[in-house]
């Protein structure tokens, strides 16, 4: 259903170009749920809004394409982006107290979206406003709640209801649980579930927390500086972590099930995207770096389908002998 190939973002600044998200490519099928994780600054937002087609300057897509039901985004026009938005794709994003208009109550910023999409009579307006409110456990009340009226928890349930509104087959969301406490959390992450399971629709969920969509996703891309550092099956990453900036994400988060342990840390911090290091970009940080990993990029490389850009699993090519140097005459 979505398609994202060789995705390249560029923050265009005074001191340079960032680049933000660098040849990142993933496919989502029907229904599934896609987790994309890693640290603050890795490009995860960078990269949904890029799928969203949502970026606006001085980021810029410099490369690929996101192919949606057959048709690239990148290369749309506005109109049929508007066209597209909300009716077969909708995005919740990481704060709905920014998301939301604050001098709009819930029902009239659900009614504009109708009303923007061609639902032009008030009953069924408000029939539906009120159904998909239901949906996420809210009572239909609230559509005359203003965003500040609602607590944390129900703000994003509204700002979820107000992206099903016309039942689209793809949600983007960006860390929609980052400003709730840990039971919100976990109850909104299985209302998600509860709702895609009934729906059907596909999610891509952005998260830094690993632990979060451990229960939720079917697929996850790893992010580390702005590419893939490993993608595949959640529970293969989960059992067998290949990247071992992935093992390293998983031992910094705890596990919702399960015994007791230890919490470690990932010593240092993501790269400056415009200073990146030589060869491996975590590298500097990486407790299986070897000599060729300062100087070697590695390349994104298949591994039982799943992917890693790590040198442990790039095949090495033999190095052709050097030339005998000829005796001195
Ligand atoms: N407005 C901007 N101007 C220049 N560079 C930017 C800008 N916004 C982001 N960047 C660059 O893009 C990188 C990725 O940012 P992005 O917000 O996509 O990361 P993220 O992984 O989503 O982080 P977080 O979890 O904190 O939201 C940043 O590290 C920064 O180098």
């Amino acid at each position: 259903m979505l398609e994202v190939t060789g995705l390249t973002v560029d923050y265009l600044t005074h001191a340079g170009r960032v680049r933000a998200v660098d040849d990142v490519s993933f496919a989502v099928q029907p229904g599934e749920f896609t987790g994309i994780v890693g640290e603050s600054g890795c490009g995860k937002s960078t990269l949904l809004f890029a799928v969203a087609q949502l970026l606006s300057p001085p980021a810029a897509v410099t490369a690929g394409s996101v192919t949606f039901r057959g048709q690239n985004l990148v290369t749309m026009g506005a109109r049929q982006l508007n066209a597209i938005r909300w009716q077969n794709l909708s995005v919740v994003m990481q704060s709905a107290m920014n998301a939301l208009n604050p001098v709009m109550s819930v029902g009239a910023q659900f009614a504009d979206a109708l009303h923007a999409h061609g639902m032009s009579s008030r009953k069924a307006v408000a029939s539906r406003s009120a159904e998909v409110l239901r949906l996420v456990g809210i009572d239909a009340v609230h559509l005359r709640s203003y965003p500040h009226q609602l607590s944390g928890g129900m703000r994003q349930r509204a700002m979820i209801a107000m992206a099903l509104l016309f039942t689209p087959d793809l949600i983007i969301m960006d860390e929609p649980t980052s400003a709730l406490d840990v039971v919100a959390q976990r109850s909104l992450m299985t209302q998600i579930k509860e709702l895609q399971r009934e729906f059907g629709f596909a999610v891509i969920f952005v998260t830094h927390d690993m632990s979060l969509v451990s229960h939720y996703s079917d697929r996850l891309l790893v992010m580390y500086a702005g590419q893939v550092a490993e993608s595949g099956p959640t529970r293969r990453i989960f059992a067998s972590p290949l990247h071992p900036y992935s093992r390293g994400l998983l031992d910094a988060f705890p596990g919702i099930r399960g015994e007791k342990v230890p919490l470690k840390g990932i010593p240092g911090a993501p790269p400056d995207l415009s200073v990146i290091p030589n060869g491996c970009r975590f590298q500097p940080r990486c407790p299986a770096r070897m000599t060729e990993c300062e100087t070697t990029p590695p390349a994104l490389v298949d591994r039982d389908g799943s992917q890693v850009r790590c040198l442990l699993y790039t095949p090495v090519v033999p190095q052709e002998p050097a030339p005998a140097k000829e005796a001195a005459q």
